[in-house]
């Protein structure tokens, strides 16, 4: 079983026992109630390339990386170093998050919110959404193509950007076959947990220029954002680097600053 297979068997576990406590219908409620939703895809086609920075407490292939006492100060001090967008991993058993995370910096912040987790229901995004979302990760590697096409299309109709995540040329191909306007490339194998930051170079001519490509994953500092830039990101998310160093809106505005840098211009309209 890869670690994905894994981490999904936890993650459906936690849905049934979350599924028992709270109707879709209150799901429903909430999300009605929720501030309107804010324009993921206008957020990350920004000027140059833009930074979507994660609060992130531990992760499968790192274990423990930072308490993150306070996300909403840490997603505030991403957003003073200017951030476009806070991505929130909300799976408990692994990465340490929760939905009172993404509650707790979607009260915080003013840019747009991921949820970052392991979509595999419509259940998932309306509790996105009640809990504050803008955006919501779908990983093409968890779901087959009908249940890829369904989830956007659900997220799409209640507001939610999907940022939908491959790792290779044909999870790419069916991203955009699957209609999406982000496609995120992760260097990280999820089945094998490898790093390699080669993988968006690769993959990204799958993805034409009208969807925003988000190279995901590996960013140690600018020099990793300015490789992507000139592989044809529009945008790259960063996590561990940021909540182990030790300044992270210094760290943002450093990844902002070197994305800005006019040479970087990769001529998308
Ligand atoms: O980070 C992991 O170990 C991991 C393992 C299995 C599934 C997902 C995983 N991470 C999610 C991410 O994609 C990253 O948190 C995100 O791209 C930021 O990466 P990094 O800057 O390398 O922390």
């Amino acid at each position: 079983m890869s670690v994905l297979d894994e981490i999904i068997d936890g993650v459906r576990a936690d849905l049934a026992e979350r599924q028992a406590r709270v109707s879709l219908d209150e799901l429903k409620e909430r999300a009605a109630r929720a501030p309107r939703a804010k324009d993921g895809v206008a957020a990350l086609r920004g000027e140059g390339v833009t930074v979507i920075c994660e609060v992130k407490r531990s992760s499968p292939s790192k274990g423990a990386l930072a308490a993150i006492a306070d996300p909403a100060a840490l997603a505030a001090d991403y957003e003073a170093g200017g951030a476009s967008v806070i991505s929130v991993l909300t799976e408990e058993r692994r990465f340490g998050g929760s939905l009172a995370d993404l509650e707790a910096v979607r009260a915080k912040v003013d840019i747009p919110v991921l949820r970052k987790d392991f979509i595999v229901t419509s259940y998932q995004l309306w509790e996105a959404r009640a809990y504050g979302a803008d955006l919501a990760l779908l990983i093409v590697a968890a779901l087959d193509q009908e249940a890829l096409v369904s989830l956007i299309e659900r997220a799409e109709s209640i507001g939610l950007t999907p940022l939908v995540e491959a790792h290779d040329e044909e999870e790419a191909e069916r991203a955009v076959a699957a209609g999406a306007k982000i496609v995120g490339v992760n260097a990280r194998n999820l089945k094998d947990l490898k790093v390699d930051r080669s993988t968006f170079e690769r993959v990204a001519p799958e993805i034409p220029d009208h969807i925003v490509k988000v190279a995901e994953s590996g960013v140690r500092g600018p020099h990793d954002l300015i490789a992507y830039a000139n592989a044809g990101a529009d945008a790259v998310l960063v996590g561990e680097s940021l909540v182990t160093g030790r300044d992270p809106k210094a760290a943002v505005a450093d990844l902002v600053a070197a994305g800005a840098h006019p040479a970087l211009r990769h001529g998308r309209g």
